[in-house]
């Protein structure tokens, strides 16, 4: 009689992690072999008591898997998420439930745990609303044209820069040092909502410390901005391509990691980067959607817009700790009733904002100021959505008049939300 398939954790074995690693690359596109090396490279990043999937007649044919997170919410405390990644299930298995298996199984481990949401980079968006996921924070990507900035490219370095700090190209074990204690600073900004921790471990992947086979990891260039005091407060990563034609440089830029701590470090970078001799354009990767970045430049139009999109997501587990650990622009109260299919966040909630920003919140009895489901607050949480344009679009309803406008002014955040990171 055939097997049924089975919903298991990874077992220590590392065969074990080579069939469950096949998967992925096949659940990716990847390809359907996986070298000891990988194997081994792979092995010390995965914890086998937070990684499952379906094993089906011999073989890994779904999986997933879930890192501790340390998220920033506005006003710049930490709360812990549960961080999923590597979802995939076979072509030979999807539409049969498989993914929905492993999300209740994931999703209650972390309630359990105490996380106070889930979160992840959603590869298409239909896939995880079902789920209780709300969009929560979106990124804008754009390619400058460099001659059309209108920035004077006599840019003399140091004398440009408004606080007497000097960018200084750094090798990677310095950058991964650096930047590294730098980015514990960026992250715990009261305005950068959205940010994740780094590890150690994916410090050495991003400085090519940690190698996969096939990664076609090139170095980049490391910088950091170090300000008059000699502190860093900025760092970037870039690559350069070598693009020629007719004795012709036409390079492109392709930045990989750039963020401050200070504005003066945050204009001087792309100041630097938009003053390269050869350098025709700049791909920025992943930014905020409100990044410095285009008004920054004489002419924004400069700066095209080659993606904009939704990145992290948000799934509420614990809602008073979550509502309780953010802070809120103005004192008001208002009760949300949310829907959770799942039941991890099902209820009524009271916050109550005070006069210095900070919050309470509880379960109630009371009477709902707005109705919605559990991924809805995701979407609102970081306070990059508009209550009154979910009503709007029939995702909350408002049950008493004026309390969407109330509930925008509370949630509202100086900066967009931001995650610079893909895990
Ligand atoms: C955080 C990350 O790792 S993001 C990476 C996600 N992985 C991928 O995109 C790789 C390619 N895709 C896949 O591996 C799979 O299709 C998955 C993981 C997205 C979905 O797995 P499945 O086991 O097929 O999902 P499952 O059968 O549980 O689907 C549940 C519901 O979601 C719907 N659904 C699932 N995936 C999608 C999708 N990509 N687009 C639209 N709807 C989807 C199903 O139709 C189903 O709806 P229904 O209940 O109304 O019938």
């Amino acid at each position: 009689m055939p097997q049924r398939p089975e919903l298991r954790t990874l077992s220590d074995d590392p065969d074990d992690l080579h069939g469950w690693l096949r998967a992925i690359a096949t659940g990716f596109y990847r390809g359907t072999e996986v070298g000891p090396e990988e194997v081994a490279a792979r092995r010390g990043g995965i914890d086998p008591a937070r990684t499952q999937g379906v094993y089906d007649a011999g073989r890994w044919v779904a999986t997933y898997r879930t890192t501790p997170q340390q998220l920033t919410v506005p006003g710049g405390a930490v709360l812990p998420s549960c961080a999923v990644t590597n979802v995939t299930v076979s072509p030979t298995h999807r539409r049969r439930g498989l993914l929905s298996e492993m999300m209740a199984r994931g999703l209650t481990a972390a309630k359990e745990r105490g996380d106070a949401f889930a979160s992840l980079i959603s590869a298409e968006y239909p896939i995880y609303g079902r789920f209780g996921f709300g969009p929560a924070a979106w990124t804008a990507e754009w390619e400058v044209e460099v001659a059309r900035t209108g920035l004077d490219r006599r840019y003399s370095g140091p004398a440009d820069w408004d606080d007497g700090g000097r960018v200084d190209l750094v090798d990677a074990a310095e950058y991964a040092h650096s930047a590294a204690a730098l980015h514990e600073v960026f992250r715990a900004q009261p305005h950068r909502q959205g940010a994740v921790d780094r590890t150690e471990r994916s410090w050495r992947t991003r400085t090519g410390g940690l190698r996969f086979p096939g990664d076609g990891f090139v170095p980049p260039f490391f910088a950091l901005y170090r300000d008059a005091d000699g502190r860093p407060r900025g760092a970037v990563a870039y690559a350069v391509d070598n693009h020629w034609s007719a004795a012709l440089p036409e390079q492109t830029a392709t930045v990989h990691d750039l963020f401050a701590t200070t504005a003066d470090a945050e204009r001087a970078l792309w100041r630097y980067l938009l003053a390269m001799d050869w350098v025709l354009r700049v791909r920025t990767g992943p930014r905020a959607p409100d990044d410095l970045l285009p008004l920054l430049l004489p002419d924004p139009r400069a700066a095209k817009t080659t993606a904009h999109a939704d990145f992290l997501w948000l799934r509420p587990l614990d809602v008073p700790r979550m509502l309780a650990a953010r802070t809120y622009a103005v004192p008001g109260t208002v009760v949300l009733e949310l829907r959770d299919k799942a039941g991890f966040a099902q209820g009524r909630f009271r916050l109550e904002a005070g006069e210095d920003g900070t919050a309470a919140c509880e379960a109630t009895r009371a009477e709902p100021d707005l109705c919605m489901d559990a991924g809805e607050l995701g979407t609102l949480y970081l306070g990059d959505e508009s209550v009154l344009r979910l009503v709007a679009l029939g995702r909350v309803a408002e049950q008493r008049e004026g309390a969407a406008a109330r509930a925008d002014a509370l949630f509202r955040t100086a900066r967009r939300a931001w995650c610079p990171d893909i895990f």
